[in-house]
Order: structure tokens, then sequence, then C-alpha cells
């Protein structure tokens, strides 16, 4: 897909007549071992499923700060550096509003990994993910990542927050538009 269709998907997307939701999700990479941090969420929602580190956008700040302000909040870990691999939209059933998902990738980061209150960080083989205490999307959009391929996609979600009704995944060029 090239850069102008991938921002008129953005904006179709992003005009499905609904609010957007901010958020950022960030898996820090060791490249060396080929490994990926994942937390384990203790509270809210996603409990009990293993995601990366992110939340919400908070108004005062770019997408990017977000990102990296979550990633401390809830591993410890500070990123100089972090690297967007893919833009996510899901839509729930019954719900009004729908969530934008910027996700990026970090290996440039420092300080020590601590469990916080919302997250339990653990250590992962990039290549065995444990898709089956992750969300239901996660194990469709990942071989993407391993490819090193930027990506948007979408996902509607039946009201059980957890059933996949539709997706779309496009693999993309860039990001920056
Ligand atoms: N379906 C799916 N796949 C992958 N990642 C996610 C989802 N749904 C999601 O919500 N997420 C990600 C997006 C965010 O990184 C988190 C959710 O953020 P949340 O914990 O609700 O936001 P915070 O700002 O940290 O919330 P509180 O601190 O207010 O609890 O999961």
């Amino acid at each position: 897909m090239d850069n102008r269709s991938v921002a008129k998907y953005v904006e179709d997307a992003e005009h499905l007549e609904m609010p957007h939701r901010l958020f950022t999700l960030v898996f820090p990479i060791d490249p060396v071992n080929n490994c990926v941090l994942l937390g384990m969420k203790k509270r809210g929602f996603g409990k009990d499923k293993y995601n990366g580190f992110g939340g919400k956008v908070e108004p005062n700040e770019s997408i990017e700060s977000g990102a990296i302000r979550e990633l401390a909040e809830e591993s410890g870990l500070l990123a100089k550096r972090v690297d967007k691999c893919g833009l996510l939209f899901f839509y729930f059933e019954n719900d009004p509003v729908a969530m934008e998902v910027h996700v990026y990738l970090t290996s440039d980061f420092s300080g020590q990994v601590i469990e916080t209150e919302e997250m339990a960080p653990e250590w992962y083989s990039a290549d065995k993910m444990p898709f089956e205490q992750m969300w239901a999307d996660d194990s469709r959009w990942w071989p993407m990542v391993l490819k090193k391929q930027k990506f948007t996609a979408r996902f509607w979600f039946f009201s059980d927050m957890t059933t996949i009704t539709r997706e779309e995944i496009v693999p993309v060029k860039s990001l920056e538009f």
C-alpha cells in the first residue's frame, strides 16, 4: 500500500462516524536474545492478559511521549527511543467509542524492570508468545512485527470483548502520514 492509500485507510477508519480514544502500546525488545518484555495486567481493562506496556494518551502530550511515559510507569524502563511499527483500531459492539492504538518497539532503553501495581513484567521469546493469554488480535498482527513489516489493522469485537467478528490487516511502507 502506498502512503497516499495508507492515509486514506486511516482517514476512513477515523471517520467511521464514531469518536476514537487514543492509546499506546510499547514492546521492549532484547535483540541479542530475541526476547520481548510483556506485562501481565493486574487490574482494569485487559486484567489477567499479557500485553505490551501502554495506556491512554493524555490531552497535553504527544502520542510518542505518552508511549514513553506509560512504559516507564508500568515497567520501570526509560526508553530513549521508540519506533512505531503498527497502528490498530478496535471497534466493540455496543460501544460508541473506538480505540486507536499506536504500537511501538524499543530496544534503546535503560533502567531496571520492576513489577508495578498495574503490570507484572516477564521476558518471552519473541517467537513463542503466550497468545492464549493475550488479546485475540495479537496473534494476528504479531507475525508482522517478527517480519519487521509495518502495518495498520482493524478489528471488530463482539460484545464479549473476546470474539473477533471481522478483521483487516494491511502491510504498509510507512506510518508517517
Ligand atoms: N485488543 C487489544 N490488543 C492489544 N492491545 C490492546 C487491546 N486492547 C487494549 O486496550 N490494548 C492495550 C492498549 C493499551 O496499551 C492498554 C489499555 O490501556 P489502559 O490500561 O486501559 O490505559 P491506562 O491509561 O493505563 O489505564 P488506567 O491507568 O487508567 O487503568 O491495552
